[in-house]
């Protein structure tokens, strides 16, 4: 489960995830038909909207979460507490590879990341244990530790050259 040091309250989670469903109506998915949300709750307290905007080519298309980080670092916000991501179905759908290593480059192992299904609140179903993330309402609550262990970032560019 997420390390609980670096945890936002239950209200800015709750606002957090109220705006990623606003997010969602932003989607642009006639392919998939698969609508999803992202918001990212900056350092300084202001909130990021992101939507997957698909592409008639396919491999065009860019997820939600990739859509919201590309506008923050552009607007030079690149400090993040939070992240949630939100669908249409009714479980909690966790980020592809691709946006897990770009969320990498900017967010801490340990930021929450609230996975939420397209029927919060409700209550936990049975595969929903609290000890795999998930809380009241049905999110789940992760983070980068947990979504992309060992993984490879910019310090390792650091590193001296054989
Ligand atoms: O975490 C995810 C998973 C999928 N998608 C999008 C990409 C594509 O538009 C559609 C189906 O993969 O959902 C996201 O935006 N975020
Ligand atoms: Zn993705």
């Amino acid at each position: 489960m997420a390390d609980k040091t670096h945890s936002i309250s239950a209200e800015d989670r709750e606002k957090l995830i109220k705006v990623a469903f606003e997010a969602k109506e932003g989607t642009y998915s006639p392919y998939s038909k698969f609508a999803v949300g992202a918001a990212l709750l900056a350092l300084d307290g202001h909130i990021i909207k992101g939507a997957n905007i698909e592409n008639a080519s396919y491999g065009g298309t860019i997820c939600a979460e990739r859509t919201a980080i590309v506008k923050a670092v552009s607007e030079g916000v690149r400090r993040f507490k939070a992240l949630a991501v939100v669908t249409n179905v009714p479980s909690s759908i966790s980020p592809c590879g691709m946006c897990r290593q770009v969320l990498r480059e900017f967010c801490s192992n340990d930021m929450d990341i609230f996975l939420v299904p397209g029927d919060y609140p409700r209550p936990l179903k049975e595969n929903e244990r609290p000890e795999q993330g998930y809380i009241e309402g049905g999110a789940r609550k992760t983070n980068l530790a947990e979504l992309l262990p060992d993984s490879f970032g910019p310090e390792h560019l650091e590193l001296p050259r054989a």
